[in-house]
């Protein structure tokens, strides 16, 4: 999926535009009279500003990329469904065939990107909730097309209807009323910019979520409510469903005793659980003074009398520490530009779930390099040894480092709370992209290095679930730290995650380093 990597679908949004092209040749080069309208149609879907209107840094606003992604799924996927459609075109008129033929050559040149599936609309949909829900956004606001102080378009009722039915899927019943009643509220507050279906499926769409939330006499009021409230600009038929609908609520209440009508709506115990996490990707959380009070900064020394590194300790125990340019912007450049194509979906690695993509658990792309690759990483690779005293040996075989990853995060890319050691001995399971070979009798993951490759505008610090430790990605650093203890026992308290991406896009390499006890 593409929603997986913000730099792709930049790349992504290049061929759109080429693809806007192709479809104008094919507009002048046909008319009316070629039996080809169910494709021509779209000329009216297709605003031409909104494709011209994306700048650098545009897919890095998940409202932006939620837009984006709708409209490459909706209008560009319908067309391109058009043109597949086998039994659509007895007779296919040569400028079809010259569009569908352009289309394909586009999507080969940009690395068969362009069908964006309704998977796609999904995670990005649930992106912008899980966004919402991290960093405790103005919903209002959000709804509006805000968030912090950057405005673009606002939701459209269709887009935050959308949201909402992902939302149900999920059964995320509490969470959708919260959505649906802030969109009600929107609404009601400029009636005229709305039409009276739309008021009766959002009313309708609340009460449905209220029952399924067991609370249908709630649905039944605001039926009832909506039915007065609307009664001048309903019509007919939506007045029928209401009323349709209340019967209906009201008879699964009539099942409910009274006494039993105080039920109210409380947070999902999914959510629940997360409130610690998602307080420490805010900063919200503080950390104890005893801890924080022997964190200091030094000038690290390495085996070079004339190389030190400024050093952040941001934790004693593991020791975590933050170390301020260790890499450069010809290097990131160089890095990023080399790695964009060679992106694929990260997986989630160990040797159970090993090998598996798990889109609720992380959203991002990752390409692994050899350190041979190019010289560049060669050169951080000894730097990185250089200043953690670690062998970053990767021949001959066994591996002390495994290869380096790559990664850029998606849309409202996140890698929930983890370790990166396995906990069992590698070569039991390995699975792709980690070959036997190269790790039997290596032992675990005993260490984690992380370069920044850039700032991130909002969100996506890296934080430590147990020492509560929130590092915010600067560019040209790395963070570094300890998995495993010095007796080789595993470090539960190493326990991380990469927060969500809230605005901008956020580039990593991270490359881990073994021990030899198991
Ligand atoms: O991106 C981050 O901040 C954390 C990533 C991470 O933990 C990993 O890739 O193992
Ligand atoms: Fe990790």
């Amino acid at each position: 999926t593409i929603i997986t990597s913000i730099s792709k679908m930049e790349s992504l949004a290049l061929s759109e535009k080429e693809m806007l092209s192709v479809f104008q040749t094919f507009m002048r080069e046909t008319d009316d009279n070629d039996g080809v309208d169910a494709i021509r149609r779209y000329q009216d879907d297709i605003k031409q500003d909104d494709i011209y209107s994306i700048t650098d840094g545009f897919m890095e606003n998940p409202i932006n990329a939620f837009h984006f992604v709708k409209r490459m799924h909706t209008i560009w996927g319908g067309i391109i469904s058009e043109l597949d459609c086998d039994n659509c075109f007895l007779h296919p008129p040569k400028p079809l065939l010259d569009f569908q033929r352009r289309l394909q050559e586009i999507d080969k040149r940009h690395g068969n990107m362009i069908h964006v599936s309704s998977a796609d609309l999904s995670f990005a949909a649930l992106a912008i909730v899980r966004l919402w829900q991290t960093y405790k956004l103005n919903l209002s606001q959000l709804i509006q097309g805000k968030i912090l102080d950057e405005q673009t378009e606002p939701l459209t009722v269709d887009e935050v209807m959308y949201i909402c039915r992902q939302l149900d899927d999920d059964n995320y019943y509490y969470k959708e009323i919260i959505w649906l009643q802030e969109l009600q509220r929107e609404m009601r507050l400029s009636p005229q910019s709305y039409t009276d279906t739309q008021f009766t499926r959002v009313a309708r769409q609340l009460a449905s979520t209220y029952a399924k939330a067991e609370m249908p006499w709630q649905s039944v009021k605001l039926l009832e409510k909506e039915l007065s409230v609307g009664n001048d600009s309903l019509s007919e038929v939506n007045k029928k469903k209401i009323e349709r609908d209340i019967t209906y609520f009201k008879q699964k209440s009539g099942d409910i005793p009274m006494g039993e009508r105080n039920k109210t709506l409380s947070p999902d115990e999914r959510d629940v659980n997360k409130a610690s996490y998602e307080a420490l990707c805010r900063g919200d959380l503080k950390r104890n003074v005893k801890v924080t009070s022997r964190l200091v900064c030094i000038y690290r020394p390495t085996k070079l009398p004339w190389y030190r590194v400024k050093e952040e300790i941001l934790n004693h125990k593991p020791r975590v520490s933050m170390m301020y340019n260790v890499i450069t912007d010809a290097e990131i450049d160089f890095i990023k530009e080399f790695a964009l194509s060679k992106l694929k979906e990260s997986t989630v690695a160990g040797n159970v779930v090993g090998g598996t993509t798990n889109y609720k658990y992380r959203i991002s792309q990752t390409a692994w390099f050899l350190q041979t690759v190019h010289s560049n990483f060669l050169k951080i690779a000894k730097r990185i040894e250089l200043i953690t005293g670690l062998s970053t040996k990767q021949f001959p075989l066994p591996y002390d480092a495994e290869d380096l990853q790559v990664l850029n995060y998606g849309v409202g890319g996140m890698y929930e709370p983890h370790e990166d050691y396995f906990g069992t001995p590698i070569d039991v399971a390995p699975n792709p992209p980690f070959h036997s070979a190269e790790f039997i009798n290596s032992g675990d993951r005993e260490a984690t290095w992380m370069f920044y490759l850039s700032d991130v505008k909002a969100g996506g610090a890296t934080v430590f679930t147990d020492i509560k430790a929130t590092v915010s990605p600067v560019k040209n650093s790395a963070v570094f730290w300890y998995d495993i203890k010095r007796n080789g026992n595993l470090d539960d308290r190493s326990t991380h995650a990469g927060c969500p991406v809230l605005l901008g896009s956020k580039w990593g390499i991270y490359n881990y380093y073994y021990n030899k006890f198991l």
